[in-house]
């Protein structure tokens, strides 16, 4: 009987063996003698290594490790019962200038505190994880590249982090990411900026800082003071001033109904009221739904139209011409509009642009009025005279010049595309979501100046009625009318 020997076979080829191969350094490669020859170079190397990040830490942890050494030296000198007692007295100095000077406290020692505790427990601690999950890191040869954490400014309401990107990398992979590392950080939105090339920073915001109206300042009385190069209509979301550039530019204002478009041009009229006042700036209107916005202070303007007929045209054209007059006269002698020229300083508004050079049925007026409305554009800015166009629809078909406006305002708007009409290709990716902008906050907006890449948030003052009436007093120098409601009992007249 011949024995068959069965041979089990295996159910599966094993897998080959997948590891990296472990890289040697190059330098153990190198003969003894090399090794030998090169090591002081190796020391000095590592000393300078060890002191550069030890400087990074000191740097970016500068309270903490002031803290940690303080408290060493006192425990190691003085015991730590001194070292005890030492601690609480700066813990009752700490809370007696807490609630002493809250303002400096706030300003002085919260910042820090927060800005270092958020480098390293939100920040720090997660970067690498955070990196690798969102595909921000490169592996090459088996080594992984990983974009470095830099700077950390925790300002509440925000954190500024500073990102140096790795080779290869674009702002718009980072763009891309933005809400994965806005979820990430536990954030409510992420903004990424180019502060260099290969260096990025990123804005991870936790609240709106501009939730609350802005209150209109003080009326100026002096016209000297109006400087039509920086006319403060709001606040940023940084706390600065919201500056709009009127001379040698266009203003176009894009929102829905209730976004707060009047809210802006009427801003901008209480800035320059004392230029009004004594001539210096003109303020010609018009407003196509019947007089329901620039109605409201009429006698502050020039001129005013309130339908968008033939008169409206009519008012274009003459602008047009004016400033062609303008251009003429200036030739060869002045290259922009100065006060010196004795022209006043002209500021067109027209609310709701659309009507005048879309919405008209008439084809001849619409054409005109178009073609007015682009002579003023083009080539109304050296000679003085500034568009402010307030628009609900940003169609191409709408207004077809956008590109004259220097100045792009996006308030709130409905979808992404609308913002991209208004503030161009890739505003939106860089932060300025126009269509996010909640209808709690009217007149916050978006803005984007042409030359400049990154946009700015900010809200314009809230201009309420009643400072409208005082607005128009102080420019007419009459008392101001309050107009009593329809059907209520007569009113009284507001100081
Ligand atoms: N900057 C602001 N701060 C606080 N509230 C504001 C601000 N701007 C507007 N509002 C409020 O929002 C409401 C709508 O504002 P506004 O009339 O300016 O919007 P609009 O965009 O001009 O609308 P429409 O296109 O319908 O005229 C008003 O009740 C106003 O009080």
């Amino acid at each position: 009987m011949i024995a068959v020997a069965r041979v089990r076979k295996p159910l599966a080829e094993p897998a080959a063996l997948e590891i990296n191969r472990p890289r040697l350094p190059w330098w153990t490669l190198l003969p003894l003698w090399a090794q030998l020859v090169l090591s002081p170079v190796a020391l000095a190397w590592l000393v300078g290594w060890l002191t550069v990040n030890t400087a990074r830490v000191v740097w970016r942890y500068p309270l903490t490790v002031v803290l940690l050494v303080a408290a060493w030296w006192l425990g190691a000198h003085l015991g730590r019962r001194w070292l005890l007692g030492i601690l609480l007295g700066a813990v009752v100095v700490v809370l007696v200038w807490r609630w002493r000077h809250r303002a400096s406290f706030a300003r002085f020692v919260v910042p820090q505190v927060r800005t270092e505790w958020r480098r390293f427990a939100v920040y720090a601690c997660g970067w690498r994880t955070v990196m690798r999950l969102s595909d921000l890191t490169k592996t090459s040869r088996g080594r992984e590249h990983r974009p470095v954490l830099g700077r950390v400014r925790a300002e509440g309401w925000r954190d500024r982090v500073r990102v140096r990107m790795i080779a290869g990398q674009a702002p718009q992979q980072w763009e891309n990411h933005a809400d994965g590392l806005a979820h990430s950080f536990k954030a409510n939105s992420c903004r990424v900026r180019v502060v260099k090339p290969g260096r990025l920073e990123l804005d991870l915001i936790h609240h709106d800082p501009l939730i609350h109206p802005v209150p209109v300042p003080a009326l100026a009385d002096d016209a000297m003071q109006v400087d039509l190069k920086r006319v403060t209509v709001g606040r940023t979301e940084t706390g600065k001033p919201w500056r709009l550039r009127l001379l040698g530019n266009h203003v176009l204002a894009v929102g829905v109904s209730g976004a707060g478009k009047a809210s802006l041009l009427w801003s901008i009229v209480w800035q320059l009221a004392p230029a009004i006042r004594a001539g210096k700036v003109r303020l010609v209107g018009i407003d196509p739904k019947g007089g329901m916005e620039l109605g409201q202070a009429p006698d502050l303007f020039h001129r005013v139209v309130f339908d968008n007929g033939p008169d409206a045209v009519a008012l274009l054209e003459e602008l047009a011409k004016d400033v062609k007059a303008r251009a003429g006269r200036y030739r060869g002698w002045l290259r922009n509009w100065t006060p010196e020229t004795g022209d006043p300083f002209t500021l067109l508004v027209v609310d709701e642009l659309a009507d005048v050079i879309a919405y008209q049925q008439d084809r001849q007026l619409r054409e005109r009025a178009a073609r007015a409305v682009q002579t003023i554009t083009s080539q109304g800015r050296a000679p003085g005279v500034c568009v402010l166009g307030l628009l609900q629809d940003p169609r191409k078909e709408v207004v077809g010049f956008r590109h004259l406006f220097p100045t792009k305002i996006a308030m709130r708007l409905d979808e992404t595309a609308q913002v991209d009409m208004v503030l161009g290709d890739g505003v939106r990716q860089r932060g300025a979501n126009a269509h996010e902008i909640s209808e709690h906050t009217p007149g916050v907006a978006w803005v984007k100046e042409d030359g400049k890449r990154e946009p700015v948030r900010a809200r314009a003052f809230h201009v309420t009625d009643h400072n409208l009436a005082v607005l128009e007093a102080h420019v007419t120098g009459r008392r101001a009318r309050v107009y009593p409601f329809p059907g209520a009992v007569e009113g009284g007249e507001a100081a």
